[in-house]
């Protein structure tokens, strides 16, 4: 058993369907697998509770509450004071929900919701067991709105998409996770991110090197977009980074502030990646047929994807490039957009989303959000584990797409799944601050951390 996040790796994660498989085939051989599930559980109540009052452990009709029962056991044999029931004891040490884990299907019932909402108030910590009970494993979402929020959930035999992405990370608490001994035997439904290696800069490289930048965007009023897009593909690494600002007259400079930023355009730039659409308004959309046309590898964050979601004809030039040369960036609501549907809809399967998207239009898509899905035609989707509300403010996708782009044109022979598994990371590494982080800010981090 061992704290789970940061991690260093990158990590198997299993849905429902595929932990069934892998248990039942576990079972077979070892089945003591409830005995180890409830140690477990135990091991880490010991450790977690704080006062000398009972552990609470709160027990479901299933295996989950199986676990429950043979953790209580395993407390009360170290001499630990438990209370199994619906009800909290007076002044517990800890609350363990073992409530209900893979088995959820529906939303919590009346006889639940009054134990959860106990052990909400009950004023010890939570420890969950496998899953915060009400929290669907392959989605991330509360099951009929309610779910436990605990400070600690130890998830067991296999990680789950759930724990990741959604609303998981608001649920999970501090996330723990014991394999019980048993190695998968079967191939993951997707993969948690870890950090990726910068790219290699070579002793005698010069700035020819490591690629170009093109930034296609900043309509008036919003050049402040495209300025951040470039300045993080230049921390990035990029060799050089040109903005075609859309708002601005030619003759003017591309950013006052980072005079490293030049103007160009696609006419003199053919083998640059494009990141387009950041701060790009809606004169974005007569642009993107040639872009979609000439540049082989292409970035689309913002305004970039409305116009693709209003315009069939994009669309099809989207699916008509080479596979692995497009990446999206959609947040919920673009992406909904995209998809004809409403962002709730899009967040009830964060996964099913990205992976339809992506299959749709013939690109990668970087699914934003917590627990950022990554999504390609015929690849395995990933969810990034790292991140936090320091990425919610303005300019933290501009940020991003710039990243992106940055990373792309140093490693050409990548595809656009890899970069962004890459970058989506690192993105999210480097808004892992207490507080509020500005965009600017965030450049800096992303640059420190490279
Ligand atoms: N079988 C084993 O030996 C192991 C089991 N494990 C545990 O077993 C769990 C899965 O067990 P189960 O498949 O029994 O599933 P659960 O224990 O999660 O729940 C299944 C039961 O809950 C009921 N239920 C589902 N949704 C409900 C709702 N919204 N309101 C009220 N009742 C609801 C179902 O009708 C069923 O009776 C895992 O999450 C894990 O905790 C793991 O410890 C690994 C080993």
């Amino acid at each position: 058993m061992h704290a789970l996040l940061p991690t260093t790796t990158a990590l198997p994660l299993f849905d429902v369907a595929a932990s069934r498989r892998i248990e039942t085939r576990a079972l077979a051989r070892s089945p003591d697998l409830m005995e180890r599930a409830g140690l477990a559980v135990a091991k880490l109540a010991l450790a977690l509770r704080r006062g000398a009052g009972p552990v609470w452990v709160a027990c479901g009709p299933g295996n989950n509450g199986g676990d429950g029962r043979v953790a209580a056991r395993r407390l009360a044999e170290a001499g630990v004071p438990v209370h199994v029931g619906d009800e909290p004891p007076t002044a517990p040490s800890l609350a363990i929900d073992a409530l209900l884990g893979l088995g959820l299907n529906r939303a919590p019932s009346a006889a639940l919701q009054t134990t959860i909402a106990a052990m909400q108030a009950c004023g010890a910590a939570i420890l969950a067991v496998d899953l915060p009970s009400g929290l669907l494993a392959d989605t991330g979402q509360p099951a009929g709105g309610l779910a436990v929020q605990a400070d600690h959930t130890l998830t067991l035999l296999t990680l789950k998409p759930g724990l990741f992405t959604g609303e998981g990370r608001a649920h999970v608490g501090r996330l723990w996770f014991d394999d019980l001994g048993v190695a998968p035997d079967e191939a993951p439904t997707a993969d948690l991110l870890g950090p990726s290696p910068a790219p290699a800069r070579g002793a005698t490289s010069h700035k020819g090197s490591h690629g170009q930048v093109l930034v296609v965007g900043g309509a008036a009023g919003m050049q402040g977009a495209a300025r951040l897009a470039a300045r993080a593909a230049l921390a990035c690494g990029a060799g050089r980074v040109y903005v075609d600002l859309l708002g601005l007259p030619a003759g003017e400079v591309a950013d006052a502030g980072r005079p490293e930023l030049m103007r160009g355009t696609l006419a003199e730039l053919p083998r640059a990646v494009g990141v387009i659409g950041c701060g790009a308004g809606a004169a974005i959309a007569d642009r993107l047929p040639t872009l979609l046309q000439r540049l082989p590898r292409l970035v689309l964050d913002a305004d970039a994807l409305n116009a693709v979601a209003a315009s069939p004809a994009l669309q099809d030039l989207l699916r008509a490039r080479p596979a692995g040369a497009t990446l999206l960036t959609p947040h919920p609501l673009e992406a909904a957009r995209l998809l004809d549907r409403n962002t709730a809809a899009v967040q009830a399967d964060r996964l099913a989303a990205a992976r339809e998207l992506s299959a749709r239009l013939n690109c990668c898509v970087v699914l934003k959000g917590s627990g950022s899905v990554v999504a390609s035609p015929a690849k395995r989707p990933a969810i990034c584990a790292s991140g936090g509300p320091a990425l919610a403010i303005a300019g933290s996708g501009d940020v991003l797409a710039g990243w992106l782009g940055g990373l792309w044109a140093q490693q050409p022979d990548a595809d656009a799944h890899a970069i962004a598994c890459a970058a989506v990371d690192a993105h999210g590494r480097a808004g892992e601050v207490d507080g509020v982080l500005r965009a600017g800010d965030l450049i800096e981090r992303l640059a420190a951390l490279r």
